[in-house]
């Protein structure tokens, strides 16, 4: 294995504040919002803050290697209240020169501060930067702030070459020899993170549908006694695997239906959720828990409005989606509760070569707050997802396949019904307003992300203003 795993462990000293920030600043300022994972699109960056910082190799080598949290300060988005800014996580390289195969890498050439006429980069495209975190996590190390941690009786071998993944993704991704993925999150906030949390307790249970965490990153700023950042997340690469959302797209490329993996798919969900809720406390939610729930709908659509305004039009409709189910709740409807995936959809769904299918990502909606994605939440919230999802991939084609979706949709749930014991199509109030509310959650984030897809959500949005509830009863096959 790589020799820099020595020099790891006794590096980790902290530069001095500001110090990494003179030279990164101007830098980071351009390069920062170009990135897919940068949530701040759309407002300038005005400044920055230093949260840690951890020295991994020295800069005096060939190459220089620092580990950065660093809190980006920006004007708060339209309508929302003053915030003091995102931490992203960043590790950065440095060196003399760029070799070209490290292009797409660069974020610039210093001219300030102490790295002058050095080269900085984003090291996750270098091999040899991944394999000091790999080897990190191996030895368990203690590197300043950073905690390294491998879950008991898990083994990490050596000599895993190191690729960065590329294609759409919310944070970043490192393959290890097609034996391990790393997860590097990006944007993070302190607490207990979903993504590590849910997996491992679906591996306490013995749920083989997600890949159980291997090893894991924490931070323990200096400066933030009380705060652990879950910063990585180490997991079983499933080799070979497709997600759901390119086998959907192949599939109605050829012309072809996907009912049966859509039906695979129910029931996968179901399974893990009959497993977290074995897993993870489950709570009743009755009027007073359900109207919290319809408000955080109702304040999250008005949210919406102030941010899209092509959705005003449709404020009325979908509202009603929101009062009909506190409608039945004041009628003293109940509903369990239970820990979920809260984001899923096909791309979250793999099917390894033999045909199982797993789920991955359970961060959650990466715009909610943390308190709130770890929350128990009826489990139509991500069969709603899953719903939507078969809508995306639908109308992705041209022309859009008729009745391809609602297909998809009749054969998830029946999926879901044969190994959950409930249909979710018997809640048919539940399923609407959870649609809904997931809906309006696509427009604003294809708005800031992916503007060209905004008439996919708008319109199901369309749809949903002016469905009757009872007509979502039309998915039963
Ligand atoms: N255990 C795994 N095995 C194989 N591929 C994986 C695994 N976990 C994630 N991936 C791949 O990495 C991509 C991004 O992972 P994901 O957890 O969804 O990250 P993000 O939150 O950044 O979108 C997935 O779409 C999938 O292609
Ligand atoms: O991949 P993430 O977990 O970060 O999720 C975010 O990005 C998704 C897109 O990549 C987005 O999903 C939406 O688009 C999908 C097709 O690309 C579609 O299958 C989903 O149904 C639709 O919601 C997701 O909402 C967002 O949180």
């Amino acid at each position: 294995m790589t020799p820099m795993a020595d020099k790891v462990t006794p590096s980790g000293t902290t530069p001095p504040s500001g110090h990494l920030l003179a030279s990164l600043a101007p830098l980071l300022r351009e390069w920062l919002p170009r990135q897919r994972w940068f949530a701040g699109k759309g407002r300038p960056v005005t400044g920055f803050t230093q949260v840690a910082a951890t020295e991994l190799l020295p800069p005096d080598g060939r190459l220089g290697l620092y580990h950065l949290l660093l809190r980006v300060h920006q004007p708060p988005a339209l309508g929302a209240p003053p915030h003091p800014g995102d931490c992203y996580q960043l590790v950065i390289g440095v060196r003399e020169a760029l070799p070209p195969r490290l292009a797409p890498a660069l974020i610039g050439h210093v001219i300030e501060g102490p790295l002058t006429g050095r080269t900085v980069y984003d090291a996750l495209y270098d091999p040899r930067p991944a394999d000091v975190l790999l080897e990190a996590l191996r030895t368990q190390a203690r590197v300043g702030g950073l905690r390294f941690d491998r879950e008991p009786g898990q083994e990490i071998r050596e000599g895993l070459v190191a690729r960065l993944m590329t294609g759409e993704q919310s944070n970043s991704s490192i393959v290890y020899g097609d034996t391990f993925i790393l997860k590097l999150l990006r944007r993070v906030v302190p607490g207990v993170n979903p993504d590590l949390e849910i997996p491992r307790a679906l591996a306490r249970e013995g749920c083989a549908r997600v890949p159980a965490p291997t090893a894991w990153l924490r931070a323990e700023p200096a400066d933030e006694p009380d705060a652990s950042y879950v910063l990585a997340v180490l997991q079983p690469f499933v080799s070979g695997a497709a997600d759901g959302w390119e086998l959907a797209l192949r599939e109605l490329a050829k012309g072809e239906d996907f009912v049966a993996e859509a039906r695979a798919l129910g029931r996968a969900t179901a399974e893990v959720h009959t497993a977290l809720a074995h897993a993870l406390p489950t709570v009743t939610l009755g009027h007073a828990q359900l109207r919290s729930l319809v408000d955080g709908m109702t304040e999250r659509l008005v949210a919406a409005v102030q941010a899209v305004p092509a959705l005003r039009p449709y404020e009325r409709g979908l509202r009603s989606a929101f009062e009909a189910l506190d409608g039945l709740a004041a009628e003293g409807r109940t509903w369990t509760a239970q820990r979920i995936h809260g984001d899923l959809h096909l791309g979250q769904c793999l099917r390894s070569p033999s045909g199982a299918w797993s789920l991955i990502d359970f961060e959650g909606e990466p715009a909610r707050p943390l308190a709130e994605r770890r929350l128990p939440q009826p489990p139509v919230r991500d069969i709603a997802g899953m719903l939507r999802s078969f809508d995306y991939a639908a109308r992705s084609v041209s022309p859009p396949a008729p009745g391809w979706a609602d297909r998809c949709r009749a054969a998830y749930c029946s999926g879901y019904a044969e190994a959950a014991g409930r249909d979710p199509r018997t809640d048919p109030v539940l399923l609407r307003a959870y649609e809904t509310d997931k809906a309006v959650y696509e427009v604003v984030y294809e708005a800031r992300h992916r503007p060209d897809w905004l008439p996919v959500p708008l319109a199901a949005v369309r749809r949903l203003a002016t469905s009757d509830p009872t007509l979502a009863r039309e998915t039963r096959q």
